[in-house]
């Protein structure tokens, strides 16, 4: 009896070589309608899924496979006489490779203007039934559902005429995995168009972009996975220009710097160490952000990265070369600044579509043995209700440092108290078990250029110590959400230095 290969591929991309080889190995090809026609066109003979069956496909390609002539011949077990009589009573005969893959759902509902009818019509509901009979009956039967994989079987097909039983469980597992993957974006999908908010199951799904050289310490393993439909404007869609592949930490600090830099539409540079900014700047050009960004902590910014919202020109390329820095970001760079940075063998240079079409609709945490999710905090400046809640109302100058200020502080890690002036951070105090201690180590950085500065807090101040401590080094305007049972005496104390103090009404906690 013939050896037989069932072919039934969307992506017809390698099947043409494929089944030529398989052909010359005396296989028969069975395949379905496009497939066919696509192997028929090229020379390569086969016979209909239909001619199979005896019956016709019908519904519109709703139902080609769907049958125990098929499903009989891949979930046979080879040497278990039961099934053997079996198979010869309903006149059976075993398929001994599958190659499938399936409707494109993934791209189907990543295009902006989809319907749901479109949607729907591109669940596959054949191709995952039979990778699945295949993947289950793995220990006889050879399933490829990606044609990465075409080679490897042909390798060993051409070395020994069968897979070895090591390949066809390594095909089987990646036929599952691919199957929940696809089962999750249809899944969630659907969920979408419910009012389902919670569902009693999350079942995530991540495409692997890069193994890593390491984690966060060079003895822990690493590898960074995207999401194929979540944001874009994002670390994950970068394209890396220049320089030595990103590490782990490297992710997590280009994705802080990313997520401050959505804050600003004026010309901004951000520069963060450890996932706290550490300088932010902005101004007319950009090479004056970054000039401001830089001068906000010199020292700090060293071995940094940077994020910038402008095509980097020569000027800025020319201030950024002179420090060292792990990355810069920015939506593109013109040629002679890439030129320029180039000369740097160490720094990455990354651009990031800033012309973001998709945004994540929740960011998830884990902790060990589970996972948070919560909505982005896409809270900003502009939609807080902002009180004045001091004798002094600020003046113009002022607000736009507390502007600065609330939009920046909401990108450290808690307890955080940034300090700045209408243009760029000069003090931030990050990470600290009390605020008060948050505000000393920003107050310190700023040391003079305190006097007269905005102070931002994220989340209110439980009692008048920090105000005390701000009116003490001059700063002379306040924002923070308010809410303490406390307000008064932090009102108390501003009023008695002539500090000015808004209440934003929301608290920016970062952990
Ligand atoms: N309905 C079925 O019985 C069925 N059997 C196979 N398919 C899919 O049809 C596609 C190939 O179709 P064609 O060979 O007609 O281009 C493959 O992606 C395959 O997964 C089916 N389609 C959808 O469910």
């Amino acid at each position: 009896m013939k050896r037989r290969a069932l072919m039934s591929v969307s992506d017809k991309s390698g099947i043409l070589e494929f089944a030529r080889e398989l052909v010359k190995m005396d296989v028969e090809i069975l395949s379905t309608g496009g497939t066919r026609k696509h192997l028929e066109d090229n020379g390569v003979p086969t016979t209909a899924v239909d001619e199979v069956t005896g019956f016709p496909e019908i519904l519109g390609g709703r139902v080609k496979t769907l049958h125990p002539l098929i499903h009989g011949g891949l979930l046979a077990k080879h040497d278990d006489s039961e099934h053997q009589q079996q198979m010869s009573d309903n006149g059976i005969a075993p398929i001994e490779f599958v190659c499938v893959n399936l409707y494109p759902f993934r791209e189907t509902i990543a295009k902006p203007d989809v319907t749901v009818d479109d949607a729907i019509e591109n669940i596959d509901i054949g191709g995952p039934t039979m990778l699945r009979s295949a993947a289950k009956n793995h220990a006889y039967v050879t399933v490829i559902v990606d044609s990465g994989d075409y080679e490897a079987v042909l390798a060993e097909l051409r070395e020994q005429q069968t897979t070895s039983p090591e390949l066809r469980r390594k095909l089987a597992a990646k036929v599952f995995r691919h199957t929940a993957a696809y089962d999750a974006y249809i899944s969630n999908y659907l969920t979408e168009l419910t009012d389902e908010q919670y569902p009693e199951q999350l079942t995530l799904t991540y495409e692997l972009s890069q193994a890593l050289r390491y984690g966060e310490n060079p003895h822990q393993k690493a590898a960074f996975y995207k999401s194929a439909l979540g944001s874009d404007f994002s670390i994950a869609h970068a394209t890396q220009l220049h320089g030595k592949e990103l590490s782990y930490n490297n992710i997590q600090d280009a994705n802080a710097a990313l997520q401050i830099i959505k804050e600003f539409t004026m010309p901004a540079s951000v520069a963060v160490k450890h996932m706290n900014p550490c300088g932010v700047g902005i101004g007319a050009t950009l090479s004056e952000s970054f000039k401001k960004a830089y001068e906000a902590d010199s020292t700090s910014i060293f071995g940094g990265i940077v994020a910038l919202n402008r095509e980097v020109d020569l000027e800025t390329a020319q201030q950024l070369s002179q420090i060292f820095l792990e990355i810069v970001i920015a939506p593109s760079f013109t040629e002679d600044a890439l030129a320029e940075l180039g000369k740097k063998k160490n720094i990455r240079l990354l651009t990031v579509p800033f012309e973001t079409k998709r945004r994540d609709k929740w960011n998830t945490v884990t902790v060990e043995g589970g996972l948070l999710v919560q909505e982005p905090d896409t809270f900003g400046y502009g939609d807080a209700d902002i009180r004045v809640v001091t004798e002094r109302q600020p003046t113009e100058q002022e607000l736009e440092a507390l502007k600065l200020g609330w939009s920046v502080v909401k990108h450290v890690k808690s307890n955080a108290i940034v300090v700045c002036d209408e243009s760029m951070t000069l003090g931030v105090g990050a990470g600290q078990m009390n605020r008060v201690g948050a505000a000393a180590i920003a107050l310190e950085q700023a040391a003079d250029k305190a006097q007269g500065a905005a102070m931002a807090s994220d989340a209110f101040f439980p009692m008048a110590d920090t105000v005390e401590a701000a009116a003490k080094a001059g700063i002379k305007a306040i924002i923070q959400p308010g809410g303490s049972k406390k307000d008064q005496e932090s009102i108390d104390a501003a009023n008695a230095h002539g500090i000015a103090m808004v209440f934003t009404g929301v608290r920016h906690f970062k952990h």
